[in-house]
């Protein structure tokens, strides 16, 4: 048999598509990784915002975890919406016996300025799953919120980058600029030194999972075997591609578009 690199996202879901689960299967499936999933809530959402959140019971959200470790291998995994201390609290006991990389997307509040996860579960998350985390890939909101100061330059970027990565204890953290002004501009401190990925922003309302799609991309890249920095920089030219073509679907910030980089400009 072929080798086969094998990606698991643990996630909430988009029932649009263009987020969460979604999102993150697709991505999968384009950079050609072999995608898994673990559902954390089913969120009723779209591209205008969040209609309403069931978070599926505790058990079996660890059901669903054992039914892949007990069964197929794992080559990296990244979580997104995790909304309770609970869950988090079994995701975060699940991933410690894992011994793969590990992609924590720390989301907060969607972009349509919906809550995705208890505001006093954001203490449990920093403390219980960011330690975890291979690499850590917060927006500028969800960073000032993990760091407690403000970022307004791209000097507090970079070195929001590194604090994370020394007061919290991640192995590397991407500050994503996606809500800067200007060239959409990402750090990644990896520990040793800041690695910068640049793009021209793209002038489109449709950005809704972009954050879902970067980390999923990195993920499919880190199952596959690649080291973080060329990760980072490969899924970086993904999101761009699929923001650059994404789709003017429904009423509100529409999906990317993942058919783009397929057709085209390419992986790799
Ligand atoms: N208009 C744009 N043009 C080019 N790149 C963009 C644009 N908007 C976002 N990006 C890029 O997409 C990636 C995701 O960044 P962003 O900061 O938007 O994440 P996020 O806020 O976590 O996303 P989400 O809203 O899905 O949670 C970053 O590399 C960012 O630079
Ligand atoms: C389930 C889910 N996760 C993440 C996002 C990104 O904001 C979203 N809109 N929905």
């Amino acid at each position: 048999m072929k080798n086969v690199s094998c990606a698991l996202t643990i996630a909430g879901t988009d029932p649009s598509g263009g987020a969460g689960i979604q999102a993150d299967l697709k991505t999968f499936q384009e950079l050609k990784s072999y995608g898994m999933s673990v559902i954390t809530s089913v969120v009723a959402q779209n591209t205008t915002g969040v209609k309403g959140v069931h978070h599926l019971p505790v058990d079996m959200l660890h059901e669903q975890l054992e039914a892949i470790s007990s069964d197929m291998p794992v080559h990296a995994l990244k979580t997104g919406m995790i909304a309770t201390e609970e869950m988090m609290g079994i995701v975060a006991e699940w991933i410690a016996k894992m011994n793969v990389s590990y992609v924590m997307d720390p989301v907060m509040v969607t972009q349509s300025g919906d809550p995705l996860i208890e505001k006093d579960a954001r203490l449990y998350l920093k403390h219980h799953l960011v330690p975890l985390a291979s690499v850590l890939t917060p927006n500028i909101p969800e960073a000032e919120d993990l760091l407690g100061d403000k970022i307004e330059t791209k000097e507090d970027m970079k070195q929001a980058a590194a604090s994370i990565v020394e007061k919290l204890g991640c192995g590397a953290a991407l500050m994503k600029g996606g809500h800067f002004q200007g060239e959409a501009v990402d750090y990644l401190f990896d520990g040793d030194r800041i690695h910068t990925f640049q793009s021209e922003r793209i002038k489109t309302k449709n950005t809704h999972g972009t954050g879902c799609t970067y980390s999923a991309a990195i993920t499919a890249y880190l199952s596959q075997g690649f080291p973080i920095v060329k990760a980072v920089e490969m899924a970086k030219y993904y999101v761009t591609e699929a923001v650059r073509h994404s789709f003017d679907l429904g009423h509100g910030s529409g999906p990317t578009n993942h058919f783009a980089v397929r057709e085209g400009v390419v992986n790799r």
